[in-house]
């Protein structure tokens, strides 16, 4: 207990998993926490004088799944084993803790997601601005970036680390600024010093600065990755040999999104609904590094006509080249986790049948080398080619090392092949030959004394020994000895069997210590294989995702989009990707050509009846650019994307937003952010902005955003959908602003959604049809429908008072600015009337009087 307590002492806000013989147990607090979480039993224990204490364990080969359940419970597990082997010491072994697991920090098979990377995440702030780093030790990719405070909260929400650690004075303001669903870890100042972050970063990758990495005008990004290798050190994880390099994310590299435009457009889901996203309906990959890369992509599109049209060419030439994508596909398929596998290298903690894995996979890599190209072949698929290495020595190297078909631990059964080390073939010799001869004994003690049922068994106590059942007790000979007495049994020994058994048990401990020798020299020499096995996985990843973008394409009718530098996005016959494919039985979905430039149709003003599929229409817009932009083909017959810098989407007064403010300040400030953030290559959605406050301050912040939209520099690309049809007055106004509707048709009492996008704009909404839809009472139905034709009616033919208005056309809406018309138009009549040239004061204050009368 005392050894327990000092060493808790060094982890305290950790649980520890204390190794004691086959338990590993937990004490005081750690084990009423624990025995909630794993449903385990609490005992009590007294140990003479000490003070009864908690107890709960469990045995420790239970380890894996116990931990895992602790981890995903969110807590920190601190890991300790016994450091010598209990048979040659006297008295308490020494123990420590070998491994301290932390969500963030997790390499267990458990507790790691095969399409999602693990990352943990280090933050720094000074002055404004953010560094991050992010880090998977599972499959040794380490990324650091920095940029401003939305940047950071961009990436965190795209890359959702598992864990994140920062310095221990910005707990709170990191809280306020990214919210509180990250598992947060604080650390003390001095580690976030830039010099410490700088050496420790160079000791570990063996080199003299970061130039090398592009990295070196970064300084909270080498500061956050610093942190996090200094948090590796601190949790007992030395073995790092598999990371071996660290990447840039340019912050200006890629197409921005906000993360309102992630959520809003469904990129990833959320992690609890699972559900229909867009990852989920591009993800047709076969491994999960090719599902990993393509999570990423997916928030990280490019924006460099370049790299997207290598993307695309590639995935053109595997739709056409159906043996090629066959070969890799089934290639990559047999290769497992390359990444994660080699991750378990440095650490030792590969076992057999995972190294034989890692071998197959580089047959795989070979036969992805080796395939042969049609005719032309693909410029960027010979690079990527080119870039594998199947490495022959070192197949040749393990298949000559371990048998076929190895156990998954050593001394479970033979792992070295026979042939490999002599020594350890003659052993195997002697305790093959000896446990036959067992055989032999027993079948000649057998005949000698005529017990039939004799047997020759193995236990953990005495080792082997003879069993005679009672009824053949009598015939036992005198020269044995006897061990044991069970029910219906005897059990003896023999000196000729103890000799053998001496033979057979030497002979299997020199074995397993000669496979572990043998084992450790195979696992010693894959260390030098650590970088081209990582970049054969990573290469295999973008082959695996651009064949599975072929796949897709050959499956689901996608196109070839056109990327190309002018501003004009001319989608034909575009479809929403994810829609299309969750209809209900015997519906098709309807596509619809869309055009948006500059000049002539820079902002479009959608209306139509609600559940006509506006926001369907806007959504597929923006996720077909999007797509265009990952390198994969569209839902579309045709399309020319513009490169574009940025998309926003905003989705008026939408729900299960947090954070204390009202859901309508939150679209103020999500749209302001828009708005202060276009340019020329913008994309901009807007679906119902306004409709979170009264109709009036609604249609007046709507019709402004519009305004000023069109008179951004940039002309920005809009698609607007509203409900409120007043816009469509800014088309006659504004050049480049139209209008169009979705169509519908109705026949008698029902609505038919024709879901067509055709010019101009639609008259009323259908807000009572889905009403009735959704099964509101009837009497309701019936006095919405008198409101709605009293309301009608009143203001059919009023003109429509709106500011530089050219002429009164008559409206068949209710509009905000005709509430006091008449008053206004009297009001109006008099200022009209007045001379102010010739206006005396006590006049001017007269007329005043007369106008407030009006009012009353
Ligand atoms: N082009 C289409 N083809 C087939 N079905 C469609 C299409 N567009 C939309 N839908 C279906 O109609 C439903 C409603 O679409 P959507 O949410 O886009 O309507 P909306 O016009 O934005 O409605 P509201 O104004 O009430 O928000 C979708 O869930 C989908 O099932």
């Amino acid at each position: 207990m005392q050894q327990h307590r000092a060493i808790k002492a060094r982890f305290p806000d950790a649980i520890l998993l204390f190794r004691v013989g086959d338990f590993y147990e937990t004490f005081g607090e750690d084990a009423i926490v624990a025995s909630k979480v794993l449903g385990i039993t609490l005992t009590k224990r007294n140990n003479g004088a000490a003070a009864s204490a908690e107890l709960a364990g469990f045995p420790h080969h239970a380890l894996d799944t116990y931990l895992h359940k602790l981890v995903k419970a969110g807590h920190r597990v601190a890991v300790c084993d016994q450091l010598e082997d209990p048979k040659t010491v006297k008295g308490i072994v020494k123990r420590g803790v070998t491994e301290m697991v932390t969500p963030g920090v997790a390499t267990n098979d458990k507790l790691l997601e095969g399409g999602s990377n693990n990352f943990l995440a280090g933050f720094h702030a000074d002055g404004g601005r953010v560094g991050l780093a992010f880090l998977d030790i599972s499959t040794g990719e380490f990324f650091v970036t920095e940029g401003d405070a939305d940047y950071a909260d961009r990436l965190l929400q795209s890359l959702r680390p598992a864990e994140v650690v920062f310095r221990k004075d910005l707990q709170r303001s990191f809280k306020e600024t990214f919210g509180d669903r990250f598992y947060t870890y604080p650390l003390d100042a001095w580690i976030f010093e830039e010099q410490y972050a700088r050496e420790s970063l160079a000791r570990h990758f063996e080199t003299r600065g970061l130039k090398g990495f592009g990295i070196d005008d970064m300084p909270l990004a080498i500061i956050s990755a610093g942190a996090v290798l200094h948090y590796l050190r601190e949790t007992e994880h030395p073995h790092l040999g598999h990371l071996v390099s660290i990447q840039r994310i340019a912050p200006d590299g890629h197409l921005w999104m906000d993360k309102f435009t992630i959520r809003n457009l469904e990129l990833l889901g959320s992690n609890v609904e699972g559900g229909h996203h867009l990852l989920a309906t591009l993800n047709n990959t076969v491994s999960p590094m090719g599902a990993r890369l393509l999570r990423r992509w997916t928030v990280m599109p490019l924006k460099d006509k370049a790299s997207i049209d290598r993307r695309l060419d590639l995935v053109e030439y595997l739709v056409r080249d159906t043996d090629v994508r066959k070969t890799f596909r089934e290639a990559i398929a047999s290769c497992g986790d390359i990444e994660r596998l080699v991750s378990k290298l440095p650490a030792r903690k590969i076992n057999p049948r995972e190294v034989l894995q890692l071998c197959a996979g580089l047959g795989a890599v070979g036969r992805v080398r080796e395939a042969k190209l049609g005719a032309g072949g693909d410029p960027y698929l010979a690079e990527l080619c080119a870039g594998l290495d199947p490495s022959p020595a070192l197949r040749d190297r393990i298949t000559r090392a371990l048998v076929d078909h190895p156990s998954v631990q050593l001394g479970k059964g033979p792992v070295i092949r026979e042939g490999v080390d002599a020594a350890l073939d003659d052993l195997r010799g002697i305790a093959g030959a000896g446990k036959e001869y067992l055989l032999r004994l027993q079948q000649q003690e057998s005949e000698a004394t005529g017990i039939s049922s004799l047997k020759v068994s193995f236990n953990n106590v005495f080792g082997y020994y003879l069993e005679v059942t009672n009824a053949h007790k009598g015939k036992v000979p005198p020269t044995w000895i006897r061990k044991q007495t069970l029910t219906g049994a005897e059990r003896y020994i023999t000196p000729e069997l103890k000799e053998y058994e001496e033979k057979i048990m030497g002979a299997e401990e020199k074995i397993l210590a000669l496979e572990t020798r043998l084992y450790d020299e195979l696992l010693e020499h894959l260390q030098g294989f650590i970088a081209p096995l990582q970049r054969n996985g990573h290469l295999l990843a973008i082959l695996d995702v651009l064949a599975g973008f072929a796949e897709n394409a050959l499956r689901y009718h996608y196109k070839k989009p056109e990327v190309h530098e002018g501003t004009e996005l001319d989608i034909r016959e575009g479809r929403h990707p994810v829609m299309e494919r969750h209809l209900p039985p015997g519906e098709s979905y309807i596509a619809n050509d869309l055009l948006l430039d500059p000049t002539t149709q820079q902002v479009i003003i959608l209306t139509g009846p609600n559940m006509s599929g506006k926001s369907a229409l806007l959504r597929q817009t923006a996720l077909i650019t999007l797509m265009a932009h990952l390198g994969s083909f569209v839902p579309a017959t045709a399309a020319r994307v513009p490169l574009t810098d940025k998309i926003f989407t905003r989705v008026g007064a939408s729900d299960n937003l947090s954070g204390g403010e009202s859901t309508f300040m939150v679209e103020m400030n999500e749209t302001a952010s828009i708005l202060n953030n276009l340019t020329a290559r913008s994309l901009v959605l807007l679906d119902e902005i306004g409709r979170g406050t009264a109709t009036y301050d609604g249609i007046s912040i709507a019709w402004s955003i519009v305004e000023y939209l069109q008179r951004h520099p940039g002309r920005p690309k809009t698609f607007f959908a509203t409900h409120y049809h007043e816009l469509n007055e800014l088309e006659e106004r504004l050049e480049g602003v139209r209008n169009f509707h979705i169509t519908h048709k109705e026949v008698g009492q029902k609505v038919i959604f024709l879901r067509k996008l055709a010019p101009g704009g639609s008259t009323h909404s259908f807000g009572i049809h889905v009403a009735k839809m959704a099964g509101m009472p009837p009497s309701l139905l019936e006095r919405a429908e008198e409101l709605l034709a009293e309301m009608e009616g009143k203001h059919l033919g009023t003109p429509v008072d709106m500011p530089g208005r050219k002429n009164g056309t008559p409206q068949l809406q209710l509009s905000i600015f005709d509430a006091h018309s008449e008053t206004f138009a009297e009001i109006r009549r008099v200022l009209n009337a007045v001379d102010i040239n010739n206006l005396t004061p006590v006049e001017a204050l007269l007329k005043l009087s007369e106008i407030k009368n009006l009012l009353k």
